[in-house]
């Protein structure tokens, strides 16, 4: 294939909730913008993936040739490689949740391939893995974005880091960081109304695509310990990982050994009566029970947990998968800047990965 700076190869891995609504995207996006030329050139799942020498995979039916292909995924070094002998730049988009892909990130940074990704996996591991990544980007000029990383597609990073840009100042971050969370309470513990069974919540939390890929990887608090790790670096804590912190769990003590996520959910439903006397004690106050975070910049102070809020707190009446997002700053004094909006969600999760990928393009071709 001949070299054209007019054109950017795009490596999809991933292709679940969140990667099969980015190809849809992706794809419209391409017939939408015809410059430059965006061409899918390899996609993956954990055990399939489509590609071939001419680096040309085609929108239209990714998906099919994927479930039927033959092909195992690359390595990741192989990817790498693959990536950076694409005859114009290319972008790697992660949309898996896996350790072992963010852990690559500086490989394929390294090698000028730039990564957009709602993974949060490489920006909330270690503080090592976060410094080798930016290094890499700054030292090849290749791009990385992951704004669905926290808060889905809300413009929760980019708002960060344009207040932090600017000369802001900021003195606290709070609210609710997780869909599945958000969810799960607004509709077992809603200010009006009886509101469902906990188990039933969690069960319908993952049908929605809101939990990550283990369940129990919300409810351990994790998932929100990683988005508060992600903010707190941002705004200039250097964190050293989401187990620093105090974290609370929702998982009963008598599965915390269970070996796979599908048994969790099988054996959650004898547990309802904690989560049931957690409601009833905060009914008693004339409250409703919420799960939330805060970092506060001066004391260093970063926590994860239950919380109990009036009914007329705004958190008390959030809906849906709701997150909602406050940024206290000097420049905004006692009122903070809010962010508020769908915080989980196919759709929603792939509109901040493409809108990331709108904005590597500007800059990369
Ligand atoms: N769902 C949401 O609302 C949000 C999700 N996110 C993040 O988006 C990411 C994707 O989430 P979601 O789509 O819901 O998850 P899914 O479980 O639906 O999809 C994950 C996909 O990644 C693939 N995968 C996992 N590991 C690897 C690997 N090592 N190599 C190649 N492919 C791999 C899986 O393949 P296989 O099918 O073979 O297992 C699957 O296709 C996660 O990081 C999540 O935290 C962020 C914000 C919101
Ligand atoms: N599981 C996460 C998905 C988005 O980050 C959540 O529920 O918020
Ligand atoms: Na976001």
């Amino acid at each position: 294939m001949a070299t054209t700076t007019n054109q950017v190869f795009i490596a999809v891995i991933g292709a679940g909730g969140v990667g099969k609504c980015f190809l849809s995207q992706l794809s419209a996006l391409a017939t939408r913008r015809p410059t430059p030329k965006l061409n899918l050139c390899y996609i993956s799942s954990s055990k399939k993936a489509v590609f071939n020498s001419d680096y040309s995979v085609g929108f239209e039916n990714a998906l099919q040739e994927l479930a039927s292909s033959s092909k195992s995924p690359l390595s990741l070094p192989q990817v790498a490689d693959y990536l950076a002998a694409a005859p114009s730049k290319a972008v790697l988009v992660d949309n898996t949740s896996s350790q072992d892909v963010a852990d690559a990130y500086p490989l394929f940074l390294s090698r000028g391939i730039s990564i957009v990704t709602p993974n949060k996996k490489a920006f909330s591991g270690s503080y090592k893995l976060w410094q080798d990544i930016f290094t890499a980007a700054s030292t090849s000029g290749a791009k990385v974005y992951h704004e669905s990383s926290v808060g889905a597609g809300l413009p929760v990073i980019s708002t960060l880091k344009d207040l932090v840009d600017t000369g802001d100042e900021v003195t606290k971050i709070e609210g609710v960081f997780s869909g599945t969370m958000s969810f799960l309470f607004n509709s077992f513990a809603p200010v009006e109304g009886a509101g469902g069974q906990w188990s039933a919540e969690v069960k319908k939390a993952k049908e929605l695509g809101y939990t990550e890929p283990d369940p129990r990887d919300d409810l351990n608090g994790l998932d929100v310990a990683r988005k508060l790790t992600i903010l707190a670096r941002l705004a200039g804590l250097p964190v050293e990982s989401p187990t620093s912190f105090p974290v609370q769990s929702l998982i009963p003590k008598e599965l915390e050994t269970v070996s796979t996520g599908d048994e969790f959910l099988e054996k959650l439903p004898q547990f309802d009566s904690q989560m049931e006397e957690t409601k009833l004690a905060a009914e008693k106050q004339g409250k409703v029970v919420r799960f939330v975070g805060s970092i506060d910049i001066a004391t260093k102070g970063v926590k994860v947990g239950l919380e109990t809020f009036d009914k007329s707190h705004p958190i008390a009446a959030l809906k849906g998968s709701d997150n909602i997002i406050s940024f206290y700053t000097k420049r905004y004094g006692s009122n903070p800047l809010i962010i508020q909006g769908a915080g989980a969600g196919g759709e929603v999760t792939a509109m901040g990965v493409t809108g990331d990928l709108i904005k590597v393009l500007s800059q990369i071709a």
